[in-house]
């Protein structure tokens, strides 16, 4: 059993803590936050043991109801690996906490590539994380980039990937973020960060990005032109998506024209936080030219790296293979939309039951 200590218990690192503990293999020894607020509280219904993530706060959360276990140094100490989930660049200054108590760590995808060995994408590079003491996570856009181009560049092989991603200004809880009414270039500068963060994972990769702001809290979309190495059909691209667990080609029929009904159909299907962990790749929008593929996706930023990190610490402590590791962590997560949309979670989590 594998023992995970989270350190920032926000957006990222509330869903992480579930999903290591909905696994067989590993489990939530503590979670570190900065302040006594809800997701505190939260956390301590969960019964994930409670670390000051800032030692001369601790006060703060007694006066809250909520027991301290100890300072984040302990918890650093006692886990196997922590998953650092803090805001983009605290997590690099917090590595030299992890390297003094010789804790393997994982970053998420908002530090710069260099605070770890290896940025992890599953499907894309699993084996490169096995035995690394510290993995970058990427991002959410990187991670919905890369979870296409794997396929595409097995099966056909690909020559060049253009993608302009519409993103979010921020998540429904980011109430000082914007843009409120505008739609902005965003970086202003072509090309975007995006495309040398996908070449982390697919180091000879052709890509150019552009990115926007928009004003939305729910999911970023992508507009995707992939150039091929061979000529091939529409039909054939989408059975290669479909295949895909952790991308969910949306039907034509169920009336889902936006990153909105996505949203719906998550939380009628009892998903916990509303969460899409797949890539949402509308089926009608697959079109193919000769050897330029396009289509649209749908990214909800909250969650796809979820099943990422912990597949991460499956890889980094060599525990299983690629397929094994994701499968499980589908299953145990309820990863897959199938053909009712209205049951997935159920259905996937008593298939797992059967299995094992
Ligand atoms: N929210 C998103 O859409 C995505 C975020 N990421 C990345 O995940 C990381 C975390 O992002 P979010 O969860 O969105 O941020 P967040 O702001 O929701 O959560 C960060 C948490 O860390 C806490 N914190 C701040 N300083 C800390 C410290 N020194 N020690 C411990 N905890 C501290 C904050 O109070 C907060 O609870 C970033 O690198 C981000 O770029 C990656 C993919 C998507
Ligand atoms: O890393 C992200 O987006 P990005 O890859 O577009 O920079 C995550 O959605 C977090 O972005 P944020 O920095 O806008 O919170």
């Amino acid at each position: 059993m594998i023992r995970v200590g989270v350190n920032g218990y926000g957006t990222i690192g509330k869903r992480v803590a579930d999903a290591v503990e909905a696994q067989p293999d590993m489990e939530i020894i503590g979670v570190a936050k900065t302040q006594p607020n809800f997701e505190a509280h939260t956390a301590v219904k969960r019964g994930y043991p409670m670390y000051a993530a800032i030692p001369e706060r601790a006060p703060l959360f007694a006066e809250a109801g909520i027991e301290v276990a100890g300072e984040v140094d302990e918890l650093v100490a006692e886990a196997d690996i922590i998953v650092d989930c803090t805001p983009s660049g605290i997590g690099e200054q917090n590595r030299e906490l992890y390297e003094t108590h010789h804790t393997p760590a994982i970053f998420q995808g908002g530090e710069s590539a260099d605070v770890a060995d290896v940025s992890f994408n599953a499907r894309s590079n699993f084996d490169a994380a096995r035995d690394a003491d510290y993995v970058r996570v990427v991002s959410c856009n990187t991670t919905g980039l890369s979870r296409v181009i794997a396929p595409l560049e097995e099966e056909y092989g690909v020559e060049k990937v253009r993608a302009t991603l519409v993103r979010r200004g921020g998540d429904p809880g980011q109430n000082s973020r914007g843009p409120i009414n505008d739609i902005l270039p965003n970086p202003i500068k072509v090309p975007s960060h995006h495309g040398p963060d996908v070449k982390t994972i697919f180091p000879d990769l052709e890509i150019d990005t552009l990115g926007l702001k928009v004003p939305a809290t729910l999911m970023h979309v992508h507009a995707l032109n992939v150039t091929l190495g061979d000529d091939v059909t529409g039909a054939h691209v989408r059975q290669l998506l479909e295949d895909e667990d952790r991308i969910y080609v949306i039907p034509e029929g169920l009336g889902i024209d936006g990153a909105g009904k996505l949203k719906d159909l998550a939380l009628d299907a009892g998903r916990p936080r509303g969460d899409l962990w797949e890539n949402c790749v509308w089926g009608e929008s697959i079109g193919v030219n000769g050897r330029d593929l396009y289509l649209f996706q749908a990214i909800h930023q909250e969650s796809d790296v979820i099943p990422e990190n912990v597949d991460a610490i499956r890889a980094m402590f060599d525990l299983e293979d690629k397929e094994t590791s994701m499968q499980r962590t589908d299953r145990q997560l309820g990863v897959g939309i199938s053909g009712d949309p209205s049951g997935f979670s159920e259905q996937a989590r008593a298939e797992f039951a059967d299995d094992d």
